[in-house]
């Protein structure tokens, strides 16, 4: 983003604009900076102390002494990563120094965390001299599990980095050259592929001869690219052999015959730009110049080399990408650092080698070509992007880059010899990493192990919604269970084909109702259970013939299904009546809601919040009776507070009792659960003030929370995900006879998975 100092306006850009106050703002608000450091143990008793210092401190350290290896058991080091500069190239705003390149080194830092759980800390080296610089970081490496050096000029970048590669036993990665190339070639692989050409014969001008250009180029040409087709120009233009002005090692390594001598005759007839040196180098008669469908990767931050809206306005024919988030097509190495040390340190490799970066720019091409999922298509505005001129690479907030890129890394690391810790299972390992970033992808880990191992078939009712087919590609992908989509098929394939998708290939069948041999019998079926609620056979035939919820509640009650998941395009309660009118409650249950609310790192179910408005106490025992099953069917030992705003009769009102009679009732039935109540949720969540009631049966906080009545259990819920940050799964569907599942109105594509998740989980049991 551009910033206009007068009128605090972005001259360019089409993303969110920001002034120059709202930078600094967002920089000084709070606590100043974007980093804190916390620990990762208690340290709140005098044993905690002694455990965490000394004498228990001692223990560790002979350990390692012994065994250097043990030091990513018993420290941070193997998730650390320090990211060093000197601050000589920051951004392309120059040699500013090391103090002031503190922001973009904190951000970096950051970003280290929030894309791939990398703890990282930034440390600015305050000298321009290269031994001194090689010196203060070459014995730091007990301290990381690796190095990032970042925004140091070159030539000055490349000593560094491979005398430091050669000094120390950890990866030692500079970002700017590696980070840059990797994100650079992938997205002009898909360019090519999108425009038809050739790597071989395809005509390159790299501007910018630093430590991104010449990464870049040594990178493509790796990749297969003909020497003399890749022109590189700095300040002083062509990088020509025989030339002497300007020159060091390594543009001299990149130096083409050519009498061209300037970017402008350079430019002439190229295929593809790449810009990696400074703001509006690249003219608009340079652009006239370039092939039919040029490639132009302006890359400058943080105002690139051209801006698309000047590339639009001279041709229609270009891709353009960027470094910025504002633009379509962000050629960033946010995109890779994150990413490729992740895979890296998770094999504990010694290096970061060019196999790994090869296979991190394969494996980022070939995600911008596979079908985008709602999480993603939600970073966009709910622009859902599709494989094409403007998006040829990923965006940084694609949840699938930590599932994917350290997955390709890792597996390059270990098939090129240089792995300390080799992955056996790298599926699970792609699993773990969803996990990392995804409370909810932890929550459904043992759900989704199970139901890998017993395949059940389940039916995703409004089959012809785009989100719903792209959860049952996802389910089926994912190897979850069998999709089945219900729904016409000419309709259902023309928004598969649109997205992409092949059906088949994944196994994922069809059924349309109308067109079903089983009608007659579902009918039949629906007539015995309505027959004496008032509803006449050709009510049935019309509900089965007509209603996707009542055909495919028959089908699960029938045993073409394993189970059903519905609810996106109608409400609530009305999918529950559809359904209920075919399926029962299971004998001896009660039909209830759980949502789980996962917060900071715990667990809680809530309950009902789908069914009971105002329960009775009789109601209310029942629902701690099935909240119970549901926690601990997700292998949780339960827990249940019955929850009021008094506590133990103090503050009592007339529902307070009613939650006591629900307690007495529990006692009376002989649950083989905790429970106990009333009480107010600070108590039953707050170990410290539980004690105060010492007669309390619950043995540590409570983990299912039995609300008082419908609206208590939904307002909990809602302002534990708006207020606390919760990541709120559900209302997961209990005590039907059948295993159905009903999703809110404004589900995404992954809701839908999980909740086929549950339902074939809940036909396992
Ligand atoms: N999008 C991304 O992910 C990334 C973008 N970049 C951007 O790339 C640029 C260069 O970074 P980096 O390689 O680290 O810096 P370096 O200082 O190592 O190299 C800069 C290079 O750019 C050349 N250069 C500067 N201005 C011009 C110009 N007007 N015309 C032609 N060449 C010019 C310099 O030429 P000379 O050798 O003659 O001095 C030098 O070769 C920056 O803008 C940076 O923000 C960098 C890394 C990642
Ligand atoms: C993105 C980056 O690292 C740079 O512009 O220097
Ligand atoms: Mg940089």
């Amino acid at each position: 983003m551009t910033i206009d100092k007068t009128t605090h306006k972005p001259q360019t850009g089409k993303g969110p604009s920001l002034t120059e106050q709202e930078a600094l703002d967002f920089h000084s608000r709070g606590r100043p900076g974007k980093l804190e450091i916390t620990p990762t143990k208690p340290m709140a008793t005098q044993r905690d102390l002694s455990l965490a210092y000394s004498p228990g401190v001692a223990v560790p350290v002979k350990a390692i002494a012994e065994d250097p290896a043990k030091a990513y058991d018993y420290t941070s080091k193997g998730n650390m990563v320090a990211v060093i500069t000197n601050g000589t190239a920051i951004l392309g705003l120059g040699n500013l120094g090391a103090l002031a390149s503190k922001p973009v080194m904190e951000g970096k830092s950051v970003l280290f965390k929030r894309f791939a759980d990398v703890d990282s800390i930034d440390l600015e080296v305050d000298t321009t001299d290269v031994e001194e610089f090689i010196n203060s970081v070459r014995y730091l490496g007990p301290s990381f599990g690796g190095i990032n050096l970042e925004d140091i000029k070159a030539p000055e970048c490349f000593v560094i980095e491979s005398r430091l590669r050669e000094l120390m036993n950890i990866p030692v990665f500079h970002d700017d050259q590696h980070g840059t190339a990797i994100i650079a070639a992938a997205g002009m692989l898909n360019a090519l592929h999108l425009t038809g050409r050739d790597l071989k014969t395809t005509k390159m001008v790299c501007n910018g001869a630093g430590a991104a250009g010449i990464a870049c180029i040594e990178l493509v040409k790796a990749m297969g690219f003909a020497s003399e087709n890749v022109v590189l120009c700095d300040t002083k233009g062509v990088v020509w052999q025989g030339r002497t002005e300007g020159m060091n090692q390594w543009k001299s390594a990149h130096a083409v015959k050519t009498d061209k001598r300037s970017l402008a005759e350079a430019m002439e007839g190229a295929d593809i730009f790449f810009g990696v040196s400074a703001k509006g180098a690249l003219t608009d008669d340079m652009v006239r110049s370039m092939a039919d469908n040029p490639i132009i990767f302006a890359m400058a931050n943080p105002d690139p080399e051209i801006t698309p809206e000047e590339v639009a306005a001279i041709r229609s024919d270009a891709i353009v990408a960027t470094g910025r988030s504002d633009y379509p097509n962000q050629v960033n190495n946010v995109l890779g650092f994150p990413y490729i040390f992740r895979g890296a340190l998770d094999v504990r490799a010694t290096t970061i080698n060019d196999a790994m970066k090869v296979a991190a720019a394969n494996a980022l091409a070939e995600l911008a070509r596979t079908d985008v999922p709602d999480d993603v298509a939600a970073a966009y505005q709910g622009n859902r992007p599709r494989f094409g001129p403007n998006y040829i690479i990923p965006v940084p907030f694609d949840p699938r880059l930590l599932s994917t890129i350290p997955v390709a890394v890792a597996k390059a690391a270990m098939d090129s010899g240089v792995a300390g810790k080799p992955i056996e299972d790298l599926e699970a390992y792609a699993r773990s990493l969803s996990a990392r970033r995804d409370p909810i992808a932890s929550a459904m880990s043992g759900i989704n192990d199970r139901i890998r191992r017993h395949t059940k078939r389940v039916l995703f009712a409004e089959g012809e919604e785009p989100q719903v087919i792209r959860a049952a590609v996802s389910f089926a992908n994912q190897g979850l269970g069998k999709a089945i989509l219900l729904g016409r098929e000419d309709r259902i394939l023309e928004t598969a084909d649109q997205a992409g998708i092949d059906l088949a290939k994944l196994g994922i069948e069809i059924t349309n109702a109308r067109l079903s041999k089983r009608t007659s019998e579902y009918a039949d079926h629906l007539y015995e259970k309505l027959q004496r609620k008032g509803y006449l056979f050709r009510d049935c035939q019309r509900m089965i013939n007509n209603d996707r919820n009542h055909f495919a509640a028959c089908m699960v009650a029938m045993g073409d299904a394993d189970g059903m998941v519905t609810g996106i395009t109608r409400n609530y309660a009305t999918s529950i009546e559809d359904v209920r009118r075919v399926i029962d409650v299971k004998p001896g249950h009660r039909m209830i809601g759980v949502s789980l609310a996962l917060c900071r790192g715990r667990t809680v179910f809530i309950a009902d919040t789908a069914v009971h408005e105002q329960p009775s106490a009789e109601e209310l025992a029942d629902i701690a009776v099935e909240a119970a099953n549901v926690a601990r069917r997700m292998g949780y030992v339960p827990r249940v507070a019955m929850l009021a705003y008094s506590t133990f009769g103090h503050m009592s009102g007339a529902r307070s009792e009613n939650i006591q009679e629900a307690v007495r009732i529990l006692e009376k039935r002989h649950v083989d659960f905790e429970f106990d109540g009333e009480m107010s949720a600070e108590v039953a969540l707050n170990g410290k003030l539980m004690e105060a009631y010492p007669f309390t049966r619950l043995t540590g906080p409570a983990n299912v929370l039995v609300m008082p009545d419908y609206h208590a259990a939904s307002i909990a819920a809602d302002m534990l995900q708006e207020l606390g940050g919760a990541t709120l799964i559900g209302p997961l569907l209990t005590g039907l006879d059948k295993a159905v599942q009903i999703v809110p109105l404004s589900a995404k594509d992954s809701d839908i998975v999980n909740m086929a998740a549950f339902t074939a989980y809940a036909a396992t049991n």
